[in-house]
C-alpha cells in the first residue's frame, strides 16, 4: 500500500493560538488525517510535545461524557500552546477505528450494562481497530523524530517506537474524569492496560457554565 502524503498546509488560529494546519492523504484511497502545528519545529534535537487524538465526534465536537476524549483535546491543545511548540495529529480513526455508527450501536449495547470492550467484541470487531503507524508517518513528513507523547495508552508508544519515533517521554493526560465515564476508564485501565490515575480527590468545581460535575478549570 503506498504512504500518506502531505497535502496541504494553512494557517489555523483557535482559542489556544495559532497553529499550522497540515492536511495528509493516501494517494488511492483517499483517507486523510490531519496534524496541528505550532512553533518551530524543525530542531530535530529537541523532542516535540506530541498528542496523537483519534477522532471521537462525540467527545471532541459533542461535549460527551461518556468518555474522556474532549477533556483530552482541549487539555493536549493547551498544554502545546503554553510551550509555544508542538504537534498534535487528529487521528481520524472513530470509534477506536470502527466508525461513528459503529460506536453508536456499541453505545447501545453499554446501555444494556456492557462495557466498551465486550460492546466492540459483540458488533464482531476486535476491542481496538486502530492502526497507530500511519502517525509515525505523518511525525516523519512533518520532521519529527523525537516526541514528547502526551497519553496513557501504551500501545501508541509501542507502535511509534517501532516504527522509528523516539518517545523520550511519557506525558500523563488524565483529565476529565466524571460519574458517566468513571466505567469507561476502568475497563482502560483494566482490560487494556491504559495508564488511568483516578481522581480520587474528585474537586467538582461550581461553575455556573457547567451542568455536569468535571474536574475543570472555571472559565474566565
Ligand atoms: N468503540 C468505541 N470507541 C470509543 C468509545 N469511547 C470512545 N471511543 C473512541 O476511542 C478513541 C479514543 O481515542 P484517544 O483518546 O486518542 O485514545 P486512547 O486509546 O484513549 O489513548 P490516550 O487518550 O492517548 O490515553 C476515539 O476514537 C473515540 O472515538 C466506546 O465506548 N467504544
Amino acid at each position: 500500500m503506498s504512504k500518506i502524503q502531505l497535502v496541504a498546509e494553512a494557517n489555523l488560529p483557535t482559542e489556544f493560538g495559532l497553529f499550522r494546519i497540515v492536511g495528509f492523504e493516501f494517494p488511492q484511497s483517499k483517507k486523510e488525517h490531519i496534524a496541528l502545528v505550532m512553533g518551530d519545529i524543525s530542531d530535530a534535537d529537541t523532542p516535540v510535545l506530541a498528542r496523537i487524538h483519534s477522532e471521537c465526534l462525540t467527545g471532541d465536537a459533542l461535549h460527551s461524557l461518556k468518555c474522556d476524549c474532549g477533556f483530552q483535546l482541549s487539555t493536549a491543545l493547551r498544554q502545546i500552546s503554553e510551550e509555544g511548540r508542538g504537534v498534535l495529529i487528529y487521528h481520524r480513526e472513530e470509534g477506536r477505528g470502527i466508525g461513528l455508527i459503529n460506536k453508536i450501536r456499541a453505545y447501545a449495547l453499554q446501555d444494556q450494562g456492557m462495557d466498551t470492550i465486550e460492546a466492540n467484541l459483540a458488533l464482531g470487531f476486535a476491542a481496538d481497530e486502530r492502526n497507530f503507524a500511519v502517525c509515525a508517518d505523518i511525525f516523519e513528513l512533518l520532521g519529527v523524530k523525537q516526541v514528547r507523547l502526551l497519553t496513557n495508552n501504551p500501545e501508541k508508544i509501542e507502535t511509534m517506537r517501532q516504527a522509528g519515533i523516539n518517545v523520550t517521554e511519557r506525558v500523563p493526560l488524565n483529565v476529565g474524569e466524571n460519574r458517566y465515564n468513571t466505567g469507561y476508564l476502568d475497563t482502560k485501565a483494566k482490560k487494556m492496560g491504559h495508564y488511568i490515575i483516578h481522581n480520587n480527590e474528585k474537586h467538582f468545581l461550581d461553575c455556573p457554565h457547567c451542568q455536569a460535575e468535571i474536574p475543570h478549570t472555571p472559565h474566565k
